[in-house]
């Protein structure tokens, strides 16, 4: 099991600094959350720890592997990105949009095996998808498609898996069956790294978190130390008070409308 450090990152747009100088953890075996207002660098973050950009600065680092300079190949053994809002107007069926996840773990040139599907089917049962698998992926409503994303990264069979709201288009059974999925997971070994907006979905089912503001890190570390009415209330400009689950003991966040 690798964790994940990012050391003095920093990455812009023009004269704009969009991350900005950011170290942090995301512990292996553990969710982590992303946090952070609008704007914060979440995203940014993200695509920069799964290298879809590279750093002006700093290293990204899992276990002892440098993921920035990593060969792309292995690279896409070691960690999947579920994007925000990802799709495409390509015909594609579901699960040979989900076979894809296991292309990096095929010699170049090579179709994919009985174990590929294997791996594949049970990724799209996995992430609640088993039935879409012969619809085109165009035709998916938001929800379906961001099972099917989750499918296609689990297909990859992942070390760190890297999540960009993967809750956005669910309802609330949806959401908590995957954030269910993701603790397990992690559970199973998996480093998650999660940006998430809603807090109380964090609160429920993250280990640590860190906080972002305008591309830098507010502060990091275990749920309960990092979502609390302080800090909330210095990123976002709004009150809130830390109740406890009666059952979980976990922290509910109760927003203050006055
Ligand atoms: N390629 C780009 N060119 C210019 N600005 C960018 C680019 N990518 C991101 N930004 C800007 O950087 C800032 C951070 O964006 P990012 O998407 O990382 O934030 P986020 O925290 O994920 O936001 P949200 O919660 O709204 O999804 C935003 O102001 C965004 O407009």
């Amino acid at each position: 099991m690798s964790g994940l450090r990012i050391d003095h990152v920093s990455w812009g747009v023009g004269r704009r600094l969009i991350v900005d100088g950011v170290d942090c953890t995301a512990p292996a075996g553990a969710v982590t959350g992303l946090c952070g207002p609008n704007g914060s660098g979440k995203s940014s973050l993200l695509r920069l720890v799964g290298a879809i950009r590279t750093p002006a600065a700093g290293v990204v680092r899992f276990g002892e592997d440098d993921l920035t300079t990593m060969r792309r190949r292995d690279r896409a053994r070691t960690l999947a990105l579920v994007e925000q809002d990802a799709h495409t107007d390509l015909p594609l069926l579901v699960g040979d949009a989900v076979l894809l996840g296991r292309t990096p773990h095929r010699a170049p040139l090579a179709g994919p095996t009985d174990a590929d599907h294997a791996v594949a089917a049970a990724a799209l049962a996995r992430a609640g998808a088993a039935g879409l698998a012969d619809r085109d992926v165009s035709t998916l409503s938001g929800g379906e498609r961001q099972r099917v994303h989750m499918a296609r990264a689990l297909a990859q069979s992942p070390d760190l898996l890297l999540l960009d709201e993967p809750t956005n288009h669910l309802d609330v059974a949806a959401r908590l069956e995957t954030m269910r999925l993701v603790r397990s997971l992690a559970a199973g070994g998996i480093t998650v790294l999660a940006a998430l907006h809603d807090l109380d979905l964090a609160a429920s089912a993250c280990d640590h978190v860190v906080m972002l503001a305008e591309g830098r890190v507010v502060t990091a570390g275990p749920v309960d130390e990092v979502l609390v009415p302080d800090v909330v209330e210095k990123v976002y400009g709004v009150r809130c008070a830390v109740l406890r689950h009666p059952r979980t003991g976990r922290p509910v966040l109760a927003f203050d409308l006055e």
